[in-house]
């Protein structure tokens, strides 16, 4: 479907991007380029759009070389979702997500139509959210509308640069699952840049891992993972070290992710109110006193208007709204056995994820809870602590270099 052929992209100024890319994105299939700042991902995909035209080689699209297709038909075959999504502000939601197949000149009413459902498709309520203007949403909610946005022209071919890059941990989880989610259902060949190895490995049918401006491994994250191909690549999903960095690396304040807070006492619509403005399909429930009871998803409780948004996550409905205190967190809340003490290991962490099936931990300090430990944040904290290990044995080299210049000086002066 995309085929890049010896691809090179040298900028005016003689910066190399990107040097001799070879490799091929078949029908249907999501790859992911990955690599730190600057390592050429952002060329390599504005290449496919021809926003930057190659410096030698070719990019075929369907066998054909781009060059020889006309940039604006190019792009109505390709949807393009970037992190600042760029929506219009004077524009409703719908309006903006009309934009693409008005300008291709298709009538409104079915323009609307498609707008629609394709905000459903993304999760958004057309009714609820498509009146709303761009300001008027979450950050992972605008996010959504610019994947809808992308797809309003059902183009084969979508590009997304960091699409969730400017929102919170959490969020950007639950988007990496419902686009994963969408995909199946879409199909479309896409090419996802990120510099975050796990959204790479996460949401990658293959994943195309950079070095500086060239290719060091494309294969499916399994393989990336588990046979790195060079030490770089290896370094870059830092695996085995990583492993046993686990049992000496303690949990602490800064690895933690913020998810909402309520009370037992809440209203379960003010608490799907609160998890809805923070797009989180769930919330921490903390006890008159501040202290940890347990958790509570966001479509437990009543239905009111939008409140079902997220809808499909783990908690059955158990709620019968206008019943004395059942519209109350307390009586939709669940026990949250997983839980440890901060400055515990990342290991114990990691285990104590596997014993209660969580796909977070509670951390505590004494009583007071202080967040949530994800596996996002597990793996910042192991990269962190790898990279001081780095750090460390660098310092280590450099002393051992300067004591043994040290003695040859002392030695040569016993001459
Ligand atoms: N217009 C330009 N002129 C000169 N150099 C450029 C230009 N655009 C990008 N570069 C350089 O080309 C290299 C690759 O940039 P690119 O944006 O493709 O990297 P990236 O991997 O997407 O980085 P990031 O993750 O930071 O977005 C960098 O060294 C960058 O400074």
């Amino acid at each position: 479907m995309i085929r890049f052929e010896q691809v090179s992209k040298r900028y005016a100024d003689g910066t190399v991007a990107v040097e001799d890319l070879t490799f091929q994105i078949a029908e249907g299939e999501l790859v992911t380029l990955v690599g730190p700042s600057g390592c050429g991902k952002t060329t390599t995909m504005k290449m496919v759009n021809r926003l930057i035209e190659p410096t030698s080689g070719q990019v075929l699209l369907d066998g054909a070389d781009i060059a020889t297709i006309d940039p604006v038909d190019l792009r109505r075959r390709i949807g393009y979702v970037i992190q600042q999504v760029g929506l219009f502000p004077h524009k409703t939601v719908l309006e903006n997500t009309e934009t693409v197949p008005r300008l291709l000149g298709h009538r409104r009413t079915r323009s609307r139509a498609r707008a629609a459902e394709l905000l459903e498709l993304v999760g958004l309520d057309p009714d609820a959210h498509g009146r709303r203007y761009p300001d008027q949403l979450s950050g992972g909610q605008r996010q959504r509308v610019g994947v809808a946005r992308a797809l309003a022209a059902d183009p084969p071919v979508l590009l997304m640069d960091e699409p969730f890059g400017a929102v919170d941990p959490l969020v950007r989880e639950h988007l990496q699952t419902e686009f994963r989610k969408l995909q199946e259902t879409v199909r479309k060949t896409v090419l996802f840049v990120t510099h975050d190895i796990e959204e790479a490995v996460r949401m990658g049918d293959r994943m195309a891992v950079y070095g500086a401006g060239r290719l060091e491994q494309f294969d499916a994250p399994s393989k990336v993972l588990g046979a790195p191909r060079t030490d770089y690549v290896a370094d870059f999903v830092g695996a085995d070290r990583g492993l046993k960095r686990l049992s000496v690396t303690p949990i602490e304040r800064r690895d933690l992710e913020q998810p909402p807070i309520v009370r037992l006492d809440d209203r379960m619509a003010e608490a799907t109110r609160r998890m809805r403005d923070q797009d989180a399909r769930w919330a921490v429930v903390l006890d008159g006193s501040g202290e940890l009871h347990g958790w509570v998803s966001s479509d437990a409780g009543p239905t009111e208007a939008g409140a079902a948004e997220g809808a499909g996550g783990a908690g059955p409905r158990q709620g019968r709204p206008g019943q004395d205190g059942e519209d109350s967190v307390r009586a939709h809340a669940r026990r949250m056995e997983a839980w440890l003490p901060l400055g515990h290991s990342l290991k114990q962490a990691f285990s104590t994820m596997l014993q209660y099936d969580a796909g977070w931990i509670a951390v505590l300090d004494g009583d007071r809870f202080e967040g949530v430990l994800t596996p996002s944040g597990l793996h910042e904290a192991l990269r962190r602590s790898i990279d001081s290990e780095q750090h460390v044995a660098e310092a280590e080299r450099a002393e051992m270099l300067l004591a043994g210049s040290a003695d040859g000086g002392a030695e040569k002066a016993a001459e």
